[in-house]
């Protein structure tokens, strides 16, 4: 399947653990772009956060990601979930990416999930369930620009996330003439 497919949401809606699990269901190159970030990096992302800032990172995070959309080929590709806050980045999202799913959740469900995790520096707040609605007000227009589709994740598992995003790539797959 010649299928180019990114993930796009807020932290806790899915996108490494679904991208991750699609790219095994389909046979397809998996790159999460936090971790290939924190490869190039040589630290953790909260680490590069304290050390060098949120606007070093999104320069960083700018550049990987047109060097990983300029590269032809099958993939599946899970941004972070700030990736979309530059308007160049989402264009890029859109124009690289045949098929860009934003992975949709409401701020409670994604605190459900993520109430226990260290390592998403943004949520390192006193209140992070009022930081994950100010987030999510803010950025879901920039979401549902960036993606072509939007895939409401708050009650299906991880595995019914991957059959249906399966089901919308084969269904454009049958619909888009190959070149
Ligand atoms: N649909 C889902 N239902 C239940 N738990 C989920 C679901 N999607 C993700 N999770 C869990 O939420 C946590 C955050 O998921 P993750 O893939 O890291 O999100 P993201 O990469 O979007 O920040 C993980 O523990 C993951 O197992
Ligand atoms: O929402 C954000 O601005 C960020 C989300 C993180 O990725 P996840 O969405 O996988 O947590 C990571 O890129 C960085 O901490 C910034
Ligand atoms: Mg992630």
């Amino acid at each position: 399947m010649q299928t180019r497919c990114a993930l796009v949401g807020l932290p806790g809606s899915g996108k490494t653990t679904v991208g991750r699990h699609l790219a095994r269901r389909l046979e397809l190159p998996f790159i999460d772009l936090d971790q290939r970030l924190e490869d190039v990096l040589g630290s953790s992302i909260r680490q590069y956060f304290e050390e060098c800032g949120e606007e070093s990172f999104r320069d960083r995070e700018q550049a990987l990601l047109a060097e990983l959309a300029a590269q032809p080929g099958p993939v599946v590709l899970s941004t972070g979930g700030g990736a979309v806050l530059r308007a160049a980045n989402r264009a890029v999202l859109r124009s690289s990416f045949a098929q860009v799913f934003y992975l949709r959740a409401t701020p409670e469900d994604l605190w459900r999930r993520l109430r226990h995790d260290r390592t998403r520096p943004l949520l390192q707040v006193h209140d992070p369930l009022g930081r994950l609605r100010e987030l999510h007000q803010a950025r879901d227009p920039l979401y549902r620009e960036a993606a072509h589709f939007v895939i409401e994740t708050g009650r299906p598992s991880v595995h019914t996330l991957v059959n249906m995003v399966s089901m919308q790539l084969e269904m454009a797959q049958r619909t888009t003439p190959q070149s």
